[in-house]
C-alpha cells in the first residue's frame, strides 16, 4: 500500500472530486465510512462527544454527529464559537445539524468531565490539513481530553500530527485509542515518537480516485496482504532439497548458543532445504539434540575462529556471534573472500561497527540493525525520521538493505525505497526476536527470493507469526521460539 504526503493526499483527494463526486458527498462518505466503524465497534456506546476543527476534518466530524444522531444516539458537538468561519463543506455540515434540535452545539470551554459513562469522544479537530502546533484554547481542550479515560477515537489522524514529519518535542497532539483513518496510512503513523498517539489504526477505503492511486509516484509503502500475496511462492511438488537452498547460519559463542539456535530453527521453519548451524564446539551437543535437522560444522571451542566457504549458500551471521579478537578475524577473513549478499545480525554488525569496517558488507546484503546497532554503525540522530534519512543515505551508498528494526520495522532498499511493516507486537520485545528474524530471512534468500522480496516477506512474516503467538499465550508470556512455532500457520493462511 502506497503512502502518500498531505500535498499527495490533497491531489488525490481534488483528482477524485474532478472525477464527478461532490467535495461535500466525499466528506459524506468518509463520515459514513466512520459512522460504519463505530457502529459494529462501538455497539454499547450511547453517547458521543464530537470535537470540530473548522477545516474539513471538523467537517467530517459535522457530517458524523447528524449520521450518528440518525442512529439514535446522543450527540453532542463542541466547537470553536470564535474562529473566523469554516471551510465551506464543514459550514453545509454545520447548517444541516444546527437544524435539527436534538444535537447541542457548544462551545470548547464547556466541556465538563462529569458523567461520562458510556461516551466517546471523537477527534476532528484537525487532519492533514494542520500547519503549526496547537496553541491557545485548541491545546488547552486537547490538554484537557487526553486526561479523561473515556475512549477516545481520532478522525483521520490524531488532531496535533502532521502527516509526515515529527512534532516538536513538547507539542500537545490527541492521544487517541484508534485512529480512524482515509485510504492511506500516514508516515508519522509509524514512527514511534508520533506512532504513540494512534492507538489502534484503521483505514478506511473512501474510494479515492484508483488511477490516481496507482500513477502517484512515492518511495514510501506499508507491507499489507496483498503486496506478499504477490511475492509469497508456493512450494514446487517436483522438487528436492536442493530445490529450496542451503542456508548457513553463523553464531553462537560459550553462553549464547540460544541465539543461533533459535535462528537456525527459524531458517528451517521457514522453508530452507539444507539448513547448517556453524558455531563453537561447545554448541555441538545443544544444536545437535534440539534441532536435529541442522547439520552442525564446529569451528572454534567456545567461540568462532573460522567461517568456511560454503558453494551456493546463503550465510546468516551474527546471532550470539561474540567479539571475541578470533570470531573478528574470522568475520573479517570471510568478507575478503566471499563476495555473495549475506544477512549481518547482532555481534557482526557491532564487530564492523567498532572497527570501522563497513564497507567490507558485500553488495546486496541484508543488514538487520535494532537503533542502537544503527546508531553504532551510522552515528547518531535526533529521532526517528532522522535515522530512517540516514538509513537511506547509507543504503544507497553500500548498496545494501537496512533492516531498521522497530516495532515498524522499516526495509530500505539501495534505491532509497521505504518498506514499514505493520505486524508484530511487543510480546516480541524480548532477546531471541532478531535472531528469529535472522533465520527467515537467510531462509528466504537461499530459497531464491529475490533479496528485496525476502526482506519484506520476512519483516511481515515474522511480525505475523509473533501475532499469532500473542494471540496464543499472551504478549508477556509468548517467547521467540513460540513465534518459530506459528511460521507455519502463517504459511498455511498464504494459501487461503
Ligand atoms: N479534501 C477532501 O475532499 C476530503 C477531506 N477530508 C478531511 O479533511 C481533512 C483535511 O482538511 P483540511 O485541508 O481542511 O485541513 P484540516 O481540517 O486538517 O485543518 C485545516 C484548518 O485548520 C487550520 N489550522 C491548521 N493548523 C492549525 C492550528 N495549529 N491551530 C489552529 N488552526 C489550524 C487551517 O488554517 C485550516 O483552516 C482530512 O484530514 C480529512 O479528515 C475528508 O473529508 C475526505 C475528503
Ligand atoms: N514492540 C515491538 N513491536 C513489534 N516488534 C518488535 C517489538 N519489539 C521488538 N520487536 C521485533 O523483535 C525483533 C528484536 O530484534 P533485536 O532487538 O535484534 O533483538 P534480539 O536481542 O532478539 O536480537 C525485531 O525484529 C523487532 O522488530
Ligand atoms: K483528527
Amino acid at each position: 500500500m502506497k503512502i502518500l504526503t498531505a500535498q499527495q493526499i490533497r491531489d488525490c483527494d481534488s483528482a477524485t472530486i474532478e472525477k464527478g463526486i461532490s467535495s461535500v458527498n466525499l466528506m459524506e462518505k468518509a463520515a459514513r465510512a466512520c459512522v460504519e466503524w463505530i457502529e459494529i465497534n462501538f455497539r454499547t456506546t450511547h453517547k458521543f462527544l464530537i470535537f470540530c476543527g473548522n477545516g474539513n476534518n471538523g467537517g467530517d466530524g459535522l457530517a458524523m454527529a447528524r449520521l450518528l444522531y440518525e442512529k439514535g444516539l446522543d450527540i453532542e458537538v463542541f466547537i470553536d464559537k470564535n474562529n473566523k468561519g469554516f471551510s465551506s463543506d464543514a459550514n453545509v455540515n454545520l447548517k444541516r445539524i444546527k437544524h435539527i434540535n436534538g444535537i447541542d452545539i457548544k462551545s470548547f470551554s464547556d466541556f465538563s468531565m462529569t458523567n461520562k459513562d458510556k461516551t466517546v469522544i471523537i477527534d476532528a479537530f484537525f487532519g492533514y490539513g494542520l500547519n503549526r502546533k496547537l496553541s491557545g484554547e485548541m491545546k488547552n481542550i486537547v490538554e484537557k481530553l487526553n486526561l479523561t479515560k473515556i475512549p477516545k477515537i481520532s478522525i483521520d489522524m490524531p488532531s496535533g500530527l502532521f502527516a509526515d514529519k515529527i512534532v516538536e518535542k513538547d507539542s500537545t497532539v490527541f492521544k487517541a485509542d484508534f485512529t480512524l483513518t482515509f485510504q492511506f496510512y500516514k508516515r508519522s503513523f509509524l514512527h514511534p515518537e508520533t506512532g504513540t498517539f494512534c492507538g489502534k489504526i484503521e483505514v478506511l477505503d473512501i474510494g479515492l480516485d484508483e488511477d490516481f492511486i496507482d500513477e502517484i509516484e512515492t518511495d514510501y509503502f506499508v507491507i499489507d496482504e496483498d503486496l506478499i500475496k504477490t511475492i509469497y511462492k508456493p512450494r514446487e511438488e517436483f522438487s528436492n532439497k536442493g530445490t529450496f537452498g542451503k542456508s548457513i547460519l553463523v553464531g553462537g559463542s560459550y553462553g549464547k548458543i540460544g541465539a543461533v539456535l533459535m535462528s537456525t530453527l527459524s531458517a528451517l521453519k521457514t522453508g530452507s532445504g539444507l539448513t547448517f548451524t556453524i558455531a563453537p564446539e561447545c554448541g555441538n551437543m545443544i544444536i545437535q539434540s534440539q534441532v536435529p535437522e541442522a547439520m552442525f560444522m564446529g569451528s572454534g571451542e567456545r567461540y568462532i575462529d573460522e567461517i568456511g566457504i560454503q558453494e551456493k549458500a546463503v550465510y546468516g551471521i551474527g546471532p550470539g556471534f561474540g567479539k571475541e579478537e578470533k570470531t573478528q578475524k574470522a568475520l573479517f577473513d570471510f568478507l575478503k573472500a566471499y563476495k555473495d549478499p549475506v544477512v549481518l545480525d547482532a555481534d557482526a554488525l557491532n564487530i564492523l561497527a567498532e572497527t570501522g569496517n563497513i564497507k567490507s558488507i558485500p553488495k546486496n546484503s541484508v543488514i538487520t540493525p535494532h537503533p542502537l546497532e544503527f546508531e553504532r554503525l551510522f552515528g547518531k540522530t535526533e529521532n526517528s525520521f532522522e535515522r530512517l534519512e540516514l538509513a537511506k543515505e547509507k543504503a544507497a551508498e553500500l548498496q545494501i538493505f537496512i533492516l531498521l528494526k522497530d516495532h515498524h520495522t522499516a526495509v530500505i532498499t539501495p534505491d532509497k525505497r521505504v518498506f514499514y511493516n505493520v505486524t508484530g507486537n511487543s510480546g516480541m520485545a524480548k532477546g531471541g526476536s532478531g535472531d528469529v528474524l535472522t533465520g527467515i530471512l537467510t531462509s528466504l534468500m537461499s530459497q531464491k527470493y529475490e533479496i528485496e522480496k525476502a526482506c519484506i516477506f520476512g519483516v511481515w512474516l515474522h511480525g505475523k507469526a509473533g501475532d499469532l503467538a500473542a494471540e496464543e499465550f499472551s504478549k508477556e508470556s509468548m517467547l521467540p521460539t513460540d513465534l518459530v512455532q506459528k511460521i507455519g500457520e502463517v504459511f498455511k493462511s498464504l494459501l487461503d
